[in-house]
C-alpha cells in the first residue's frame, strides 16, 4: 500500500507485540524497520531518520534500551512510543516514565488496549488507546496504526492508560486460577469486578483518572486478558491452579508474562502506601509459592464484610 504520509518508524523489539505493531504500520505503507538483539540491522540503522520510534520490549530490557537509543542521534522532533505492560522493580517506574527520563525533550505516547498479539496477526479486528500529554503527538501515532481493522483512539491520561495495561496483568493471572479451579461465572464475574476496583485505587493514588480505567485500556483489556487462553498471564493462573510450580509454568511459556513481576512490585509499593489490594496480596502469595489456590480463594471469601463503595455523600 503506498502512503502520502508515510512516517519512518522503527519497531524496537522482535517479540509478538513488536512483529504485529510492525505489521500494522507496514500494512499502512509507512517504512517500517524491526530492531532486535539478534537482528542483522544494527541499532543505529534502524533509527536513523525515524519519525517515531516504537518500543515493543520487554519490562526487563527497557532501562538498557532506552540507555542505547540515547547513546545514538535522536532528533527532538522523533516521537517516542511504548507498548510495555510493566513496572520496573527497583524503582517501580513505568516504562513511559523510563523513555520520558532520558529523553526528556521528545514526546512519549503511550500505546495499551486489548491487543492479544495473536489475534492481531490474524487480521481480526481490534480496538486500542495511544496517549500523552501532547495531544498532536498521540494524533500523530493515531495515524500511523489506524485501520479498518485496528481502530485507535487517542486519550489524554497516559499514566492511566499505561497503568490500566501493566495492572491487569496480576488480575488476569488470578482469573486463569479461577477458570484452572472451575469456579464458574459468578465468581469469575466477582473477581474481575472487584479487580477492576482494585486497579482504580491503585491508579487513582499514583495520579490515574478514574474514567481512563473504565475505558479501552482498563476495563477493555482486562476483559480480554482475563477471558483469553492466548493470554500469556491468564495461562500462568490456569496452570498454578493445575498443580504445577512457577517454575514449571514459566519454563514453558511463550514470550513474557509480566504480571508476575508487576504483582511483587505492586505489593511492595501497595504496602508503603497503605492501599488496600486483596486480590494482588493473594497472587503475590500464590506467585511465591507461600499459598494453594484454594487457599487464595478462602482468604479472599472470608475477609471482612463490608460496603461495595464508600460514598462521599455516606450513602
Ligand atoms: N503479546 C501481546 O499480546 C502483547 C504484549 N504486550 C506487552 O509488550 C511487551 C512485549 O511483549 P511480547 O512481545 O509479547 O513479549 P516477547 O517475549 O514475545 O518479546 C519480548 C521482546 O523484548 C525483547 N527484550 C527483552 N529484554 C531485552 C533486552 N534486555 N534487550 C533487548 N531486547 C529485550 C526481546 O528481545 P529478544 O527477542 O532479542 O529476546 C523481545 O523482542 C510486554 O510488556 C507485554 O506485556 C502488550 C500488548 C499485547
Ligand atoms: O496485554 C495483552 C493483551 O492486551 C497480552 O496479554 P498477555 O501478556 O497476558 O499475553
Amino acid at each position: 500500500m503506498t502512503n502520502d504520509n508515510s512516517q519512518s518508524v522503527a519497531i524496537l523489539g522482535a517479540g509478538a507485540w513488536g512483529t504485529a505493531l510492525a505489521n500494522l504500520a507496514a500494512a499502512n505503507g509507512h517504512q517500517v524497520r524491526v530492531w532486535s538483539r539478534w537482528g542483522e540491522e544494527t541499532l543505529e540503522a534502524v533509527l536513523e531518520d525515524a519519525q517515531i520510534i516504537l518500543s515493543a520490549i520487554s519490562m526487563k530490557g527497557v532501562r538498557d534500551v532506552a540507555a542505547q537509543v540515547k547513546s545514538l542521534p535522536v532528533s527532538p522532533e522523533t516521537i517516542f512510543v511504548t507498548a510495555t505492560k510493566g513496572l520496573e522493580p527497583e524503582t517501580t517506574c513505568t516504562p513511559s516514565q523510563i523513555w520520558q527520563s532520558a529523553f526528556p525533550d521528545n514526546a512519549v505516547v503511550v500505546l495499551s488496549g486489548p491487543n492479544l498479539s495473536k489475534e492481531i496477526e490474524m487480521e481480526l479486528p481490534a480496538a486500542t488507546v495511544v496517549a500523552s500529554n501532547i495531544f498532536t503527538a498521540a494524533q500523530a501515532v493515531q495515524l500511523v496504526f489506524s485501520s479498518n481493522r485496528f481502530r485507535v483512539y487517542t486519550n489524554p491520561d497516559p499514566v492511566g492508560v499505561e497503568l490500566g495495561g501493566t495492572l491487569k496483568n496480576v488480575i488476569a493471572i488470578a482469573a486463569g486460577v479461577c477458570d484452572g479451579l472451575q469456579l464458574g461465572t459468578n465468581a469469575k464475574a466477582g473477581l474481575v469486578t472487584r479487580g477492576l476496583t482494585e486497579m482504580v485505587r491503585i491508579g487513582n493514588f499514583w495520579g490515574a483518572k478514574t474514567e481512563t480505567f473504565y475505558g479501552l485500556s482498563g476495563l477493555g483489556d482486562l476483559l480480554a486478558t482475563c477471558n483469553s487462553p492466548l493470554s500469556r498471564n491468564y495461562q500462568v493462573g490456569y496452570q498454578l491452579a493445575a498443580g504445577k510450580t512457577l517454575e514449571e509454568v514459566l519454563s514453558h511459556l511463550q514470550g513474557t508474562a509480566e504480571g508476575v513481576n508487576t504483582c511483587r512490585v505492586l505489593m511492595q509499593r501497595a504496602r508503603q502506601q497503605n492501599i488496600p489490594v486483596p486480590i494482588t496480596e493473594q497472587v503475590d502469595r500464590l506467585l511465591q509459592g507461600k499459598i494453594t489456590p484454594q487457599q487464595a480463594l478462602d482468604e479472599l471469601m472470608l475477609r471482612d464484610i463490608k460496603p461495595e463503595y464508600h460514598f462521599e455523600d455516606g450513602n
